[in-house]
């Protein structure tokens, strides 16, 4: 652990903005960014290019150890490029498909660990914004500010829907509400590490507050106390 360096972890369920607004606060602090939920999804990506038997957790882990992932660029207004063993793999991580395969291997406690050090080494000076399901319980317990945000599956799914449409992805409504009702159940009640708030988290409900008002709410909890 590295207690000199501070971190606000960013928890949630899907679409309930961790990415948008982590990119947002990070960049209004100009603290480093980590987008734990793209390293489950490449891995998931990986191991089906290699064509793991995603019920294997040793061979996952294995392939999780021998990935190699590394975020460029990226800015308040642009995710980062992700490149998964030296390919460009930033918009086929996105894909629904993509995310149910991240969520199924993220309850395998062999890819947990595999990527327990990759997600702490993202903190550095002057500071680590990190999002994702476990970052407030697991992965920066010590963390100064704890957020967890959420929002209605209805909101979140048509928040998803329009994102999808808008990279030319074609998408259901309906078919997203399910996605997304069926990978917070899984995300919620595994065994290792579950999707819920951190006992000291500040939980924040976004339906029907915009972006602007998220990102002021979660940056009036940064002022020194
Ligand atoms: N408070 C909000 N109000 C409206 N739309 C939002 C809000 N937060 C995020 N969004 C939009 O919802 C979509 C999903 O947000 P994203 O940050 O990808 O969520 P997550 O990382 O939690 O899955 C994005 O298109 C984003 O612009
Ligand atoms: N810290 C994390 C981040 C993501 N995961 C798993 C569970 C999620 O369903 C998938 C995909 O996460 P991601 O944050 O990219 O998904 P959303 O953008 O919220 O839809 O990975 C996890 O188990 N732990």
């Amino acid at each position: 652990m590295r207690p000199d360096v501070p971190v606000l972890t960013i928890d949630g369920p899907s679409g309930s903005g961790k990415g948008t607004i982590s990119r947002l606060v990070a960049n209004a602090l100009g603290w480093h960014y980590l987008d734990s939920g793209a390293l489950y999804r490449a891995v998931g990506l990986a191991a089906a290019w290699e064509s793991v038997d995603l019920s294997d957790a040793e061979a996952v882990a294995t392939c999780a150890r021998r990935t190699k992932l590394a975020f460029k660029g990226g800015d308040k207004n642009s995710e980062p490029r992700l490149l998964v063993n030296g390919v460009d793999a930033t918009d086929e991580i996105r894909t629904e498909t993509a995310g149910a395969a991240a969520s199924a291997i993220a309850a395998l406690p062999e890819v947990r660990d595999a990527l327990l050090d990759v997600q702490r080494n993202f903190r550095k000076l002057p500071g680590l914004v990190a999002d994702g399901r476990d970052m407030g319980t697991v992965i920066f317990p010590d963390a100064q500010v704890k957020v967890f945000l959420d929002a209605s599956a209805e909101e979140r799914a048509q928040r998803r829907y329009k994102q999808l449409k808008n990279k030319g992805i074609s998408v259901t409504l309906a078919g997203l509400l399910g996605e997304i009702v069926a990978r917070d159940a899984r995300d919620a009640n595994r065994a290792i590490a579950p999707l819920k708030a951190a006992s000291d988290a500040v939980v924040i409900d976004t339906t029907g507050l915009d972006i602007d008002t998220v990102v002021a709410q979660v940056l009036s909890l940064m002022t020194p106390r």
